[in-house]
């Protein structure tokens, strides 16, 4: 039998546990704001930060939402970040990706308080995942680790085989399943017999930004598979990296998208945001 990780029930039960804890600093005074910041209006990153906030009025963190418009230069983008670091009300500052062109997104993520990067984008962030030490972590990865931990998946020991090296989902990945005791090998688009390889994975995590790239022919029967990709087809349907209706009935359990990867990333985003504020 397939179990389906529903992610939206898992999410809903972090949120419902940030919800109280929320409600009992409260008590104690203590409130948390997130800053959003999107520039432009892509459809998708509205989809998102709309999420975001809806989250945030669900647990009781205050939301501040900056929407700047697409030919906002770095200098304005920079000027708001350094505002809102130094606003003691902020706990969380979260400048939506994709930025436009004219902007170095990665000068933006340096700008951001290490202390309020949510996001976990922050070089001092990643360096101390990579130590071991506490420091917000990225959070599609942090929540597929919740997801396998809230569905009873063991972890220890596991060949995990993730597909996709970026710095916010593989890399990260990569090492908070090394902190689980798995045994670990990341793939990217210059590896050779990408099918044999991920043949061999307990788990098999797949970032690789291609609708319906993975096929049953990757698949160990019996294997975990988890679909970080969130894509539209051709009938505006939302779906993710993995053929789910063929690759569904060789595993033990899979996500679907939607409602596997994505809520949980909102779930740890509001999670960072109770870790801020509790600081
Ligand atoms: N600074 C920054 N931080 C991010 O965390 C960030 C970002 N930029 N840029 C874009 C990606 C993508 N991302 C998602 C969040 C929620 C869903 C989500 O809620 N997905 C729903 C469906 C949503 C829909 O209806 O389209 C689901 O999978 O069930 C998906 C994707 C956060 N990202």
């Amino acid at each position: 039998m397939t179990q389906i990780i529903d992610g939206k029930k898992i999410s809903q039960e972090i949120k419902d546990e940030l919800r109280e804890q929320v409600a009992e600093q409260k008590k104690l005074g203590k409130e948390a704001a997130l800053a959003v910041i999107q520039v432009g209006t892509d459809p998708a990153s509205s989809v998102y930060v709309n999420n975001k906030k809806k989250a945030c009025a669900y647990i009781g963190i205050g939301s501040l939402s900056y929407e700047l418009p697409e030919e906002t230069t770095e200098e304005e983008l920079l000027a708001l970040v350094e505002k809102l670091n130094g606003d003691a009300s902020v706990n969380g500052i979260l400048v939506q990706l994709p930025l436009p062109a004219q902007i170095d997104a990665d000068k933006v993520i340096r700008a951001i308080a290490p202390e309020k990067d949510v996001d976990g984008f922050h070089p001092e962030n990643v360096g101390k995942l990579v130590i071991g030490e506490p420091g917000f972590v990225s959070c599609t990865p942090a929540g597929i680790i919740q997801l396998l931990k809230r569905s009873g998946i063991k972890m220890e020991g596991k060949h995990c085989v993730i597909i996709g090296r970026s710095n916010i989902v593989g890399k990260p990945m990569a090492l908070l399943m090394l902190r689980e005791n798995a045994t670990v090998t990341i793939a990217h688009s210059k590896t050779q017999n990408l099918p044999e390889l991920c043949k061999t994975a307990d788990i098999l995590i797949v970032a690789i930004g291609k609708p319906q790239f993975i096929t049953a022919d990757y698949i160990k029967e019996g294997a975990v598979v988890i679909d970080v990709g969130i894509h539209r087809d051709e009938n505006n349907k939302l779906c993710g990296d993995v053929r789910y209706d063929e690759v569904a009935p060789h595993t033990s359990a899979i996500t679907p998208v939607p409602g596997g990867v994505g809520p949980m990333t909102i779930a740890m985003l509001m999670h960072n945001c109770v870790e801020s504020m509790l600081q």
